[in-house]
């Protein structure tokens, strides 16, 4: 197992009735900015809990930010930050909300074009706002870590940061609040989850064996709960299970002294800047052929992932790692993924050569966990994605 520290101090609040303790959980002086996305918590009775536990604190409300969170939508919320000498941030939302205020609270206070937090992919170690989360969506783990993606629109970049001062104060996670979530999120959310775990998991075969085994189970409990909570996410107990699930799948636990990918994360956000496509179907598309363009580098925990979790029962590896991969594909269609870039929009013929353009103007030269994806291996995933 390699060296790692472990270190997540978000105070994760799980559980029905929770959003109420929000009155404890932020100081009563602080002025809050509480911000929210599209104002579907006007109609699902979140804005009404959160309003009735801060109704002894100081709140300005800042609403409107975007799935995929806008930069230029952001730096508005910064400016009401330092106009009205807010020193404390509320996230009302999915990954997008929970994003986009980790973005706020690093620029809040950063000297120069809060651009360079993104464009330089800064290291926020101090000198953020203090935040908290309420999740409205389960699927990045965003409220359990210290991560964030936030997309400039004038020149469709979709950059990610973060930093150790970038992890929630607390996070709220009340899973009745999934019921008034359209089918299409709760997929979104379920394929997100198990495509972090994949990107942690399918690398090359190591000795860290328990996180091997959480990364299964969270796999497994996806895989039960994920078709039946898209059917009913108002089923309490499939909705807490996928929440758990969602959050432990990137709160920094499983990727702890083993080897992680994310290249089919750093192609999807490509996706996602070019057309708008949701960031878990970006992965749906991606992922199945970045693990066929990749076999033999992948093939030992391919056919590990496929005998475990599939019950595959083949006599070769490569036999495994096969069925794995289609099986995998045969989820995502479960799960109502599309899988092909073309089902998405009809201007794909060049899109594999403008995203490896891209990732060598930004000096990419290889993705994964042996640094062997090299651009020409981009292209190929790509294009076998049309
Ligand atoms: N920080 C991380 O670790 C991390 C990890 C993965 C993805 N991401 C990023 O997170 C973003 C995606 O976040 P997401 O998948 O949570 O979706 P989202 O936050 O973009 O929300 C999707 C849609 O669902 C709606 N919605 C949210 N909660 C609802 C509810 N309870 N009822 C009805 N509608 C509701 C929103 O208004 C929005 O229209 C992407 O930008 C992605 O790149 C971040």
């Amino acid at each position: 197992m390699q060296n790692f520290e472990y270190y997540n101090p978000v105070n994760l609040v799980f559980g029905e009735g929770q959003i109420a303790k929000l009155s404890k959980l932020i100081p009563t002086d602080a002025n809050v900015l509480m911000v929210y996305g599209g104002g579907s918590i006007f109609k699902n009775g979140i804005h009404e809990q959160v309003a009735d536990a801060l109704k002894k604190h100081t709140v300005t409300e800042f609403g409107g930010v975007e799935p995929n969170p806008r930069f230029e939508t952001l730096m508005k919320a910064v400016k009401e930050v330092k106009e009205k000498d807010i020193d404390f941030i509320l996230a009302v939302g999915g990954g997008s909300v929970i994003d986009g205020v980790k973005f706020i609270s690093a620029a809040a206070n950063y000297e120069g074009d809060a651009a360079e937090i993104l464009r330089k992919r800064m290291r926020i170690e101090d000198n953020a706002l203090p935040f908290g989360t309420v999740l409205t969506l389960p699927a990045t783990g965003s409220e359990m870590n210290s991560g964030s993606v936030v997309t400039i629109e004038e020149t469709h970049e979709k950059l990610p940061f973060g930093g150790p001062a970038l992890f929630p104060q607390f996070s709220i996670c009340d899973p009745k609040v999934m019921a008034s979530l359209p089918t299409r999120q709760v997929q979104n959310g379920v394929i997100d989850a198990y495509t972090h775990v994949l990107e942690q998991y399918l690398t090359y075969p190591h000795d860290a064996l328990l996180q091997d085994r959480i990364a299964e189970g969270i796999l497994q409990t996806l895989i039960t709960v994920g078709p039946e909570v898209a059917k009913d996410p108002s089923d309490y107990k499939l909705a807490a299970n996928l929440m758990w699930s969602c959050t432990m799948a990137l709160n920094g636990l499983i990727q702890k002294g083993v080897p992680t990918d994310w290249a089919t994360h750093m192609i999807g956000h490509e996706l996602t800047a070019l057309y708008d496509i949701d960031h878990a179907r970006t992965l749906a598309i991606i992922a199945p052929n970045l693990y066929r363009v990749m076999f033999d580098s992948k093939k030992e925990k391919l056919a590990q992932y496929g005998k475990r979790v599939w019950n595959i029962d083949a006599d070769t590896v490569d036999d495994a790692a096969t069925q794995a991969i289609e099986k995998t594909v045969a989820f995502f269609h479960t799960m109502g993924m599309d899988t092909k870039l073309s089902n998405y929009t009809d201007d794909y013929e060049k899109t594999a050569s403008f995203i490896v353009n891209r990732f060598e103007e930004r000096g990419w030269k290889a993705l994964g966990e042996r640094q062997n994806i090299t651009p020409d291996k981009v292209k190929e995933i790509v294009e076998l994605s049309y």
